[in-house]
């Protein structure tokens, strides 16, 4: 074998964690659907999961906010996806900030196993702090996608969700009526 070709039999044996990460409304669930679609194409296994707490537009599916869905397995727990994806080659994680700190152990080892992990999930809440395993996957992963939406405000590259209704607790579900993507600027003027 040439070694061109060693080296294109590694990189498809070579399991690897992705990341794609943003506010709210920034395409982070378009873009995984588009890369788990893509590997469908290519006829490789794919699984695809959800924390079982996400029930906003369907119990089982991933749906983004234009509609676009692709079928996926409700989990409680990360453990679950070790025990479910660990003879898939592709992996497909979404809504990651809602799971446990288990879940960069558990992509971890999965990539170990030459599984193609790519994990889609808000990188800061509503305060603008690093939201639950999201940082320390961004940590391992071999590829990070960070991603913008428009601000509402002000229509320049929003890197955070802006929070519109009084609450506290990091986690509330909700779309447009209780979050709107914001830059930096507009964020932090009425924080
Ligand atoms: N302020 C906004 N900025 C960018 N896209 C928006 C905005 N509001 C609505 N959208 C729509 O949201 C879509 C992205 O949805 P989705 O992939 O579900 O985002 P995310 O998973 O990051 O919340 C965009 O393609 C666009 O049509
Ligand atoms: C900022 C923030 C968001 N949430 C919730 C709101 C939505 O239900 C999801 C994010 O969905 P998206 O696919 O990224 O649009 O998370 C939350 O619970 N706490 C927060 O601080
Ligand atoms: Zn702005």
């Amino acid at each position: 074998m040439t070694n061109e070709g060693i080296e294109r039999s590694r990189l498809f044996q070579q399991g690897s964690i992705e990341v794609i990460c943003g506010p709210m409304f920034s395409g982070k669930t378009e873009e995984l659907l588009r890369r788990l679609r893509r590997a469908q194409i290519a006829k490789l296994k794919v699984e695809i999961f959800k924390p079982s707490t996400d029930t906003r537009y369907d119990p089982t599916a991933v749906v983004s906010h234009d509609l676009n869905s692709i079928q996926s397995t409700p989990v409680e727990t990360s453990s679950s996806i070790l025990l479910l994806g660990g003879h898939t080659q592709v992996v497909g994680i979404d809504e990651a900030q809602f799971f446990d700190d288990e879940l960069p152990n558990v992509c971890e080892a999965l990539a170990n196993k030459g599984v193609r992990v790519i994990v889609a999930g808000l990188d800061m809440d509503f305060s603008g702090k690093p939201f639950g395993p999201i940082p320390k996957l961004m940590a391992i992963a071999e590829f990070i996608t960070k991603i913008t939406a428009v601000c509402m405000a002000c229509g320049a590259p929003a890197s955070r969700s802006y929070r519109l209704i009084k609450s506290s607790e990091t986690v509330l579900l909700g779309e447009k009526e209780s979050y709107e993507p914001r830059c930096r600027i507009c964020f932090n003027l009425d924080k």
